[in-house]
């Protein structure tokens, strides 16, 4: 297997431009896939989040390209087809093309057609045949249709997220495009999760493909996990502490299950002086990926994000759940051939509500994903706010962190079933769901560690915390939320001739924006930790990235343990434990 990019026998421009983009040495999946695709199998491959894919299949297209075109300079057409869910994954595939086509830009050509770009402006694109289109099934249906988008010349398709690819709802233009394709197409479906649905997009889309499934457990290692048992009200205190008091260093992304909560918390952070993003598929696509980008620069470093195309990963579980209790029911109604008829009558009932209930869920989801696929750079601390609701969805969120070999941890606060409702704030109705989804964690080897704050640390901050709440009223997380909107609007280049046609209009929205610009009130003396509230030694630790626990009490039975510099290390050990 190639331990080294030379190795490959690439384009010199390829390998120059790979040079470029700072990778010394492939990853896992570089190495076994780039050989394979170069052979021109067809592949199904698995692995890690930030395993680096999207490299392991753009570097073999672009020698397999450049290698045709010095063979026949003159043929011209459309000759792969790079899918993916969304339109952000689409924008984040085009600028790793730029990058790996640095030094040979002249002789490959590519368009991304997701985006918000009509349709108008889109067509001479398309018909200028570019050598690559990135675009969603849907949008690469939509050019299909018009006689725009041309496929008889088709040699490569890549199916990126392939396993989101059919839950997002794209069954139909799968079946449409796949039918149109020519034969003997090259085709390589990634993913970091495989699930059922690849298995009927392989049968559309392959020819008997190798199977790849990466276990990199070396860059397994590179990720802490750990889950906090807390309550609704706690997860702001502890979010108060561990960003405030830097117990995480570096860059954060931070998850919540609603749009709401993402300015309820960003509001919240602000009282104590602490900027962060907010990204929700609320906001167009432009402004998403610009606040990726904002933030991959490092002009932020809190992005607070909703995942929505969680509820389509939900309805795939359920489905998986109600699958094995169906056949688990099936097992059992072997014997009692009565009730076997009644099970089935009752399993396609469920089955008819499930595809009615995932109809709609993915109409409002569609072509929306802030966690798939996204390269979130050196991101040091994944934090779920709220547990996601299901296994895979963790998987995805968590994989934002420890990404191409880096370390990173991630922090889950969970709210035990026992205590939904029990306290207020009234408690997110997900949250039931939180134990659930550790146990299916469990049940695939992943297995966060606990943790346990030092409830006598904690409590010591907990009137700032509540002082800060207050202020964030629902008015002003309303207010917050339509005064982004509104900045958005003003943004927008498409609004511009709107707005110079009507000024009036614009005057309305400039001046509510200018009126919505104090959002809750804040509080200057909740800027400042005093001193005597800080853990001592906290100050002590230096280091840049990652989460940092606090320091032990001083007592004796710490100053006993402090003895052993092996535990000094271990963040587990060195909290005392509430309970
Ligand atoms: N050989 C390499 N050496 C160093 N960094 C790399 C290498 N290949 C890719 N990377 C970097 O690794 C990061 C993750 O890559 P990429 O986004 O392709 O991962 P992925 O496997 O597609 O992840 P996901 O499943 O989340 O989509 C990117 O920042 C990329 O630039």
């Amino acid at each position: 297997m190639p331990q080294d990019f030379s190795q490959f026998n690439l384009d010199p421009r390829i390998q120059r431009a790979i040079q470029k983009c700072g990778f010394t040495e492939p990853t896992q999946v570089q190495k076994t896939g780039i050989p394979l695709a170069l052979d021109g199998k067809d592949l199904v491959v698995q692995a890690k989040t930030g395993s680096g894919k999207t490299a392991a299949y753009l570097i073999p297209l672009l020698e397999l390209l450049l290698k045709q075109k010095q063979l026949d300079e003159k043929d011209r057409g459309i000759f792969t087809l790079i899918l993916v869910p969304t339109r952000e994954l689409a924008q984040q595939v085009f600028k790793v093309l730029e990058k790996l086509t640095l030094y040979c830009g002249k002789h490959i050509k590519f368009v991304n057609i997701a985006t918000n770009a009509a349709d108008l402006v889109q067509r001479p694109l398309l018909l200028d045949f570019p050598d690559i289109v990135i675009s969603t099934p849907s949008r690469s249906v939509v050019h299909f249709s018009s006689g725009a988008l041309s496929l008889d010349k088709i040699k490569f398709l890549v199916i990126d997220e392939a396993d989101l690819i059919l839950s997002f709802g794209y069954q139909d233009d799968m079946s449409s495009l796949s039918k149109a394709l020519p034969r003997g197409v090259q085709t390589l479906l990634m993913s970091a999760t495989l699930t059922e649905s690849i298995a009927s997009l392989r049968q559309l889309v392959c020819r008997d493909p190798v199977v790849l499934r990466l276990e990199d457990k070396e860059a397994d290692g590179q990720l802490t996990q750990y889950a906090v048992k807390t309550s609704e009200q706690d997860k702001f205190l502890l979010a108060y502490i561990l960003l405030k008091l830097r117990l995480i260093k570096g860059k954060i992304l931070i998850f919540v299950n609603e749009i709401n909560r993402c300015y309820r918390l960003k509001l919240y952070l602000e009282q104590f002086g602490m900027k962060s993003l907010v990204l929700n598929s609320e906001l167009p696509v432009n402004s998403r990926m610009n606040i990726v980008d904002q933030f991959n620069k490092g002009l932020y470093q809190i992005i607070i994000a909703t995942d929505e195309s969680d509820k389509v990963a939900e309805l795939d579980e359920d489905n998986e759940d109600r699958q094995e209790a169906t056949n688990e029911a099936n097992e059992e109604a072997d014997s009692k051939m009565e009730e076997d008829s009644k099970d089935s009558q009752d399993s396609g009932e469920t089955a008819r509500k499930t595809k009615s209930k995932q109809k709609k869920a993915i109409k409002k989801d569609r072509e929306y994903g802030v966690v798939r696929g996204l390269d979130f750079e050196n991101v040091s601390c994944v934090l779920n706010f709220d547990m996601p609701t299901t296994a895979k969805a963790y998987i995805h969120r968590v994989g934002r962190t420890a990404r191409a070999g880096k370390p990173g941890t991630a922090m889950s606060f969970f709210i035990p079933k026992s205590d939904v409702g029990k306290h207020k704030p009234t408690t997110l109705a997900t949250c039931k769901k939180d134990e659930s989804v550790l146990r299916r964690l469990s049940k695939k080897g992943i297995e966060p560690k606990p943790y346990v704050f030092d409830k006598k640390q904690t409590d010591a901050f907990r009137y700032r915390m509540e002082d800060a709440l207050r202020s964030v009223t629902s008015v002003a997380v309303q207010t917050a939320r339509a005064a982004e909107l509104r900045q958005e609007m003003l943004a927008s280049e498409k609004l511009k001739s709107y707005f110079a046609e009507n000024p009036d209009e614009l005057l309305t929205l400039t001046h509510d924006t200018a009126a919505s610009v104090r959002l809750a009130r804040t509080q200057r003396h909740l800027r400042h930790v005093p001193e005597y509230l800080l853990p001592k030694g906290l100050q002590a630790v230096n280091k840049d990235v990652g989460f940092v626990p606090f320091k032990k009490q001083n007592n004796r039975r710490t100053a006993k343990k402090k003895k052993n510099t092996k535990h000094r290390h271990d963040p587990l050990r060195s909290m005392r434990r509430s309970k």
